[in-house]
């Protein structure tokens, strides 16, 4: 995969070609001192403006009512604060205002997929500024885009410059059976597969056909020859009453998933056969279509993996402040008992 397929890709790249067919959205350029905040690892995500932590704490202090979160054994104060992006954030609220009041977040190509379990509602939708930072501060994903988005490429030219992008999408429902990834090769729609492949919806088995004409039509109507690459992969969804829509552009190669397919079919230049037919497609001058076809296949989400305990969660984000003292209260036991034992001791 060549640099130059990645920089194709960019969201605000394709989004004027193909804004009649896809979802509304706001580019918003993200400063730099945004970007540093986003890779800087010691950093809070407080929606407040302030966690302190302060020393000295008497237990027979009034501050029960204090929202802050305060302990410590000694003298000293320390005051956190989350960083604030006054004129950025004023610009995001109005594009989220413009959008509806919701959206789906991402950077130049990837949304932060991997931190879903992370908000609140476990859901990618934003309200706010701190909703997307919290998203985005806890995706690989997001840093990935950040920090090294040609690591997949071959060729040996230098990194383009690339300027960072917000991309607020209006939010909208849709519903993980009416996605399908389409592998477009030298301009031709050669595969399509269900994008949630861990499910199995019996509506793809039942409309095969016309799920595959309305793509196919789709693509030759309003994409086909649109776009500066040849070879590219293209997520689309499929409404209710039939309509397509663009969802995403991937460069087409290693870095975007090829799910029911694998590269090494998609790139060897042999036709590709559909998995319920097992027909070859080549005959029939169509996309190889792929869905999955019973519960047996059915498999875990594949981003259960980026997962980490809610207990853990709730710690780090200070959301269940009981826990958090449930934790010290906990690690305190656990250090007198050690000290106890220490002085116990074996006996000579
Ligand atoms: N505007 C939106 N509102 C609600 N959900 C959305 C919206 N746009 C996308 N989604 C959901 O989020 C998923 C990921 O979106 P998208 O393809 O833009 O992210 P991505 O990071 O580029 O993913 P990939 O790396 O797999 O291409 C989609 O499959 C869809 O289910």
């Amino acid at each position: 995969m060549k640099k130059e397929q990645v920089v194709n890709c960019q969201f605000s790249v394709w989004y004027p070609l193909f804004k009649k067919h896809t979802i509304k959205s706001v580019i918003l350029p993200l400063p730099q001192n945004v970007i540093d905040y986003l890779l800087d690892d010691g950093t809070l995500v407080v929606s407040g403006s302030e966690l302190t932590s302060q020393s000295s704490r008497t237990n027979n202090s009034d501050s029960e009512e204090e929202e802050d979160i305060q302990w410590s054994d000694d003298e000293t104060t320390t005051t956190v604060t989350a960083p604030e992006f006054p004129e950025f954030n004023s610009k995001v609220q109005e594009a989220i205002n413009a959008l509806g009041g919701r959206v789906f977040p991402k950077l130049n190509w990837s949304a932060p997929r991997d931190a879903n379990w992370i908000a609140l509602n476990s859901s990618l939708q934003c309200q706010s500024l701190s909703d997307i930072f919290l998203l985005f501060k806890s995706s690989d994903f997001i840093t990935h885009d950040l920090t090294q988005p040609f690591i997949h490429c071959s060729d040996d030219s230098p990194d383009p410059v690339i300027n960072y992008e917000l991309v607020l999408r209006k939010w909208s429902e849709l519903i993980p059976g009416g996605e399908y990834r389409c592998f477009v090769k030298e301009n031709k729609l050669i595969g399509i597969s269900q994008r949630d492949y861990t499910q199995h919806y019996q509506h793809i088995s039942k409309q095969e056909a016309s799920i595959s004409s309305s793509i196919q039509e789709f693509f030759r109507d309003h994409i086909q020859y649109q776009f500066p690459d040849e070879d590219f992969v293209l997520d689309v969804y499929r409404d209710s009453r039939g309509r397509v829509w663009l969802i995403d552009l991937n460069p087409f190669g290693e870095v975007t998933d090829s799910l029911l397919f694998t590269w090494e079919e998609l790139t060897s230049g042999n036709s590709l056969t559909d998995n319920q037919t097992g027909e070859d497609t080549a005959l029939q001058e169509c996309p190889a279509f792929r869905y999955t076809t019973s519960e047996v296949t059915v498999q875990p989400s594949p981003c259960l993996s980026y997962r980490i305990p809610r207990d853990f969660l709730d710690l780090s984000t200070g959301e269940d402040a009981y826990k958090l003292i449930d934790f010290l209260k906990l690690k305190k036991g656990q250090q007198e008992e050690e000290s106890d034992e220490e002085d116990a001791g074996p006996q000579s």
